[in-house]
């Protein structure tokens, strides 16, 4: 829209504040106009976008980002974490900051801050309870998407990892679209279902030009506490073999921790198998996006 001297069209319309101000479309137009350069901004602040993905859901991804997320902060990066999973949202239980709602003051929301510094922002951390359902149809799900990058104090960060909601559906489709990424985390198990679904996550990003970073095989096997012994309840070499068949690479894999309950892989103090295995993750990362 037109500006003349700091006013907008807006500011000199005949009809500003009255009932044709809330459908005029060039009010609409402003406001889109102004939440893009919002978006780019705080966009520009931030180094690394990657969205971690599945084709599935329940295999992980969520866990997964959270472990990435805490190896990163760790090593030194400053991290946040879009929780884009807006029907699952499961990022604040996970980095132990279920419950705390976020603040805002005139400069927009202020993410939660996890351990280590990690900024954590979801529809959780807005919504009354945690065991709420969010019942938000497609429309609402994309503008919060775009409220959660325009209206958030994100700052400067060196990685924004999106944990996006599981499949290829027009969801995850539509927030790969919003947001400009850097790279694709595939996180997947053995499991010939999942497997399969992956080849689809792999058609979108091609699609969508957007650079895999690799994949993540995650409840690769169970690790027997008396001998040792692997065993391989989804099969050995699946994820593997269809990383090879697309040439992606791999980024490591994670034992199933039979001791895992969820927050537990931040608060015990001894490091828990799935943090232990996606320290390495995060450097192969690091490596894959700065390579
Ligand atoms: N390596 C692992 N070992 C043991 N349990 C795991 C492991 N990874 C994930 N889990 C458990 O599996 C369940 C599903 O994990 P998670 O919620 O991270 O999956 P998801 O792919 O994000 O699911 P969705 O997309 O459907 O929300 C959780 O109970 C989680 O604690």
């Amino acid at each position: 829209m037109a500006e003349t001297s700091g006013k907008t069209a807006c500011d000199t319309c005949a009809s500003k504040g009255s009932d044709a101000c809330d459908t005029c479309k060039d009010k609409v137009n402003l406001e889109q106009q102004e939440q893009k350069i919002r978006i780019a901004k705080n966009l520009s602040a931030i180094k690394y976008r990657i969205a971690i993905v599945s084709g599935k859901g329940g295999v992980g991804k969520s866990t997964v980002t959270a472990g990435i997320a805490l190896s990163l902060a760790k090593k030194g990066y400053r991290v946040g974490v879009l929780d884009a999973d807006i029907s699952g949202p499961n990022m604040p239980h996970l980095l132990n900051v279920e419950g705390i709602r976020m603040g805002a003051d005139v400069n927009g929301l202020i993410p939660i801050e996890a351990v280590h510094g990690i900024k954590v922002v979801s529809v959780e951390s807005l919504i009354s309870s945690s065991d709420s359902p969010v019942i938000w149809r497609g429309p609402m799900r994309s503008s919060i998407i775009n409220q959660f990058l325009a209206d958030v104090q994100w700052g400067e960060l060196d990685f924004m990892l999106i944990d996006l909601p599981p499949g290829t559906g027009d969801e995850p489709l539509s927030i790969m679209q919003t947001i400009p990424l850097n790279g694709l985390v595939i996180v997947s198990t053995s499991s010939n279902l999942s497997v399969l679904d992956v080849s689809k996550i792999i058609n979108m990003a091609k699609m969508l030009e957007t650079k895999i970073l690799g994949i993540v095989e995650n409840m690769a096997y169970i690790e027997c506490p008396d001998c040792g012994k692997r065993i391989y309840p989804f099969g050995e070499d699946t994820v593997k073999d269809l990383a090879g068949k697309y040439g992606i690479g791999s980024l490591g894999s994670i034992p199933m921790d039979v001791k895992n309950r969820g927050t537990d892989i931040l608060t015990n103090e001894e490091p828990s198998l799935i943090i232990k295995n996606t320290n390495e993750i995060a450097e192969n990362i690091v490596r894959s996006i700065e390579g």
